[in-house]
C-alpha cells in the first residue's frame, strides 16, 4: 500500500500543498515549525478521520479559515477525502462517494506513527497497547470488529444499569450474554494474532544487543484472572462490580506486558532502547499484515533518540514489512543516510523542502 498523491489545504500552517509521493522513502526536511510534522499528521487524518497531536479537529484547522481538506491517491487508485469544518461537522469520502465510519479509511490506508508519543506504548496506560494489538487484529481478523462492537454494545449497556445502582443481578444477565458471547471471541482473536505477533517482534529484538534485550518478553493479560472463563469471571465480580458501579472484567481490561528480566521494560530500558522496541513491535505489527496489505509508515523527527546504527536497523525493519515511509527531520543528510544502504527504491528517497508551510520537492 502506498500513496501516490497528497493534497491538503487549510491545514495548520499549511495553506495548499499538492504532492507526488513515490514508494520508498519521502523525506521532509526543514526547520521547526515549519510544517513537517503537519504533513504527517495530515496523512493520519487522512487514514482516520482524526489528527494525531489532537481530539479538537479546530486547532488544525489554519487560523482564520473554514474548513480543511486532505485529499489523497492510493497507489492502486482509490481516493480518500477527508473535510473538517469548523462548526464541528466533517465529511469522509472514498471513491468520491461518502463513507459511513472511518474505519473504513483506516481499513483503506493502514498506517503506522512513529512519534514522540510512541513511548505510550510502553509507559502509558494499558489502553494504548490494547489500542495496537487491536490494530492487528482488525486488519487480520475482519471478523474482529463486529465482535469488537457488540462487546462495546453490551458493556455500555451493563454499565449504565450498574451506575444507576440498586439493581438486581437479573437485570444484568442479557447483557452478560452477548459480554460472554463477543468477549470470548475477542479474546480468542486477540489471542491468535498475539502469537503470531510475539513471533515477529522478539524476531526483530534478536537484532537487538543481547546484552540489553536478551531477557525481554511480552504477555498478553486478557483482563480477567487466569484459569476463569469470562462468564465464571463476571460471575465472581458481580457484586463488586455492583459496590463500584462498573465493569471491572473483561477484554476491555486487556494488556500487554513488556518485562526485561522481570522488570517492566520502561524501567530498566535508556530512552533510545525503548524507542527500538517501539520501533520492533511496530514493524511486527506491520509484517502480520503481510503482502498486498502492507502499511504506510510515518516518522517524525526519525534522528530524534537514535543513534546511526539504530536509525539503519529501524529503516532495514520498515524496508521489509512497509511499501512507503514520510519521514520528517530537521537536516537532509542526517535524515536521508539511515536508507543509503538499503536496495532500491528506499536507497533513493524523495526529498521535499518545507519552509513557512509551503512545500517543494527538491
Ligand atoms: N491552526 C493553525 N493555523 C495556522 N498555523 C498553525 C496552526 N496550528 C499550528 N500552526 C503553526 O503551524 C506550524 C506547524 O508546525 P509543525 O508542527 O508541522 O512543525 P515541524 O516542522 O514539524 O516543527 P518541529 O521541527 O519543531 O517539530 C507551527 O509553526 C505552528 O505554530
Amino acid at each position: 500500500m502506498s500513496l501516490s498523491r497528497l493534497y491538503l489545504s487549510s491545514f495548520r500552517n499549511v495553506s495548499t500543498a499538492d504532492l507526488e509521493l513515490v514508494p520508498g522513502v519521502n523525506l521532509f526536511c526543514g526547520a521547526n515549525g515549519s510544517g513537517k510534522t503537519s504533513l504527517l499528521e495530515a496523512v493520519h487524518m487522512l487514514a482516520s478521520g482524526r489528527s494525531f497531536r489532537s481530539r479538537e479537529s479546530r486547532s488544525v484547522i489554519q487560523y482564520g479559515c473554514d474548513r480543511l481538506t486532505v485529499f489523497g491517491r492510493l497507489a492502486d487508485g482509490v481516493t480518500l477525502g477527508v473535510e473538517r469544518g469548523r462548526d464541528g461537522k466533517g465529511r469522509i469520502r472514498i471513491n468520491q462517494s461518502p463513507a459511513a465510519s472511518s474505519s473504513q479509511l483506516a481499513a483503506s490506508l493502514p498506517l503506522q506513527v512513529i512519534n514522540s508519543e510512541s513511548f505510550a506504548a510502553l509507559d502509558g496506560g494499558p489502553g494504548v497497547r490494547r489500542q495496537l494489538l487491536d490494530w492487528t487484529v482488525f486488519h487480520v481478523e475482519h471478523r474482529f470488529a463486529q465482535h469488537w462492537k457488540s462487546f462495546q454494545g453490551a458493556l455500555s449497556q451493563r454499565n449504565a444499569l450498574l451506575r444507576r445502582g440498586k439493581i438486581e443481578p437479573e437485570m444484568l444477565r442479557p447483557w452478560e450474554q452477548q459480554i460472554i458471547q463477543s468477549g470470548e471471541l475477542v479474546d480468542e482473536l486477540r489471542r491468535s494474532v498475539f502469537e503470531r505477533l510475539r513471533v515477529l517482534f522478539l524476531d526483530r529484538v534478536g537484532d537487538l544487543p543481547e546484552e540489553h534485550f536478551g531477557g525481554l518478553d511480552v504477555r498478553l493479560r486478557s483482563g480477567w484472572k487466569k484459569g476463569l472463563s469470562l462468564a465464571q469471571a463476571l460471575e465472581a465480580g458481580r457484586e463488586g462490580d455492583i459496590a463500584q458501579g462498573f465493569t471491572r472484567v473483561g477484554p476491555h481490561r486487556a494488556d500487554l506486558r513488556f518485562g526485561v528480566q522481570g522488570q517492566p521494560a520502561h524501567l530498566v530500558l535508556s530512552r533510545g532502547q525503548q524507542k527500538m522496541l517501539v520501533c520492533a513491535l511496530r514493524t511486527a505489527m506491520a509484517h502480520c499484515l503481510g503482502e498486498g496489505h502492507k502499511p504506510v509508515f510515518l516518522i517524525d523527527d526519525l534522528p530524534s533518540e537514535l543513534d546511526t546504527d539504530n536509525q539503519k536497523l529501524f529503516a532495514r525493519w520498515i524496508s521489509q514489512c512497509a511499501d512507503q515511509v514520510l519521514v520528517s527531520g530537521i537536516e537532509q543528510e542526517m535524515t536521508a543516510q539511515a536508507w543509503r544502504a538499503l536496495p532500491s527504491p528506499w536507497s533513493d528517497p524523495k526529498v521535499f523542502h518545507v519552509e513557512h508551510g509551503t512545500v517543494s520537492a527538491l
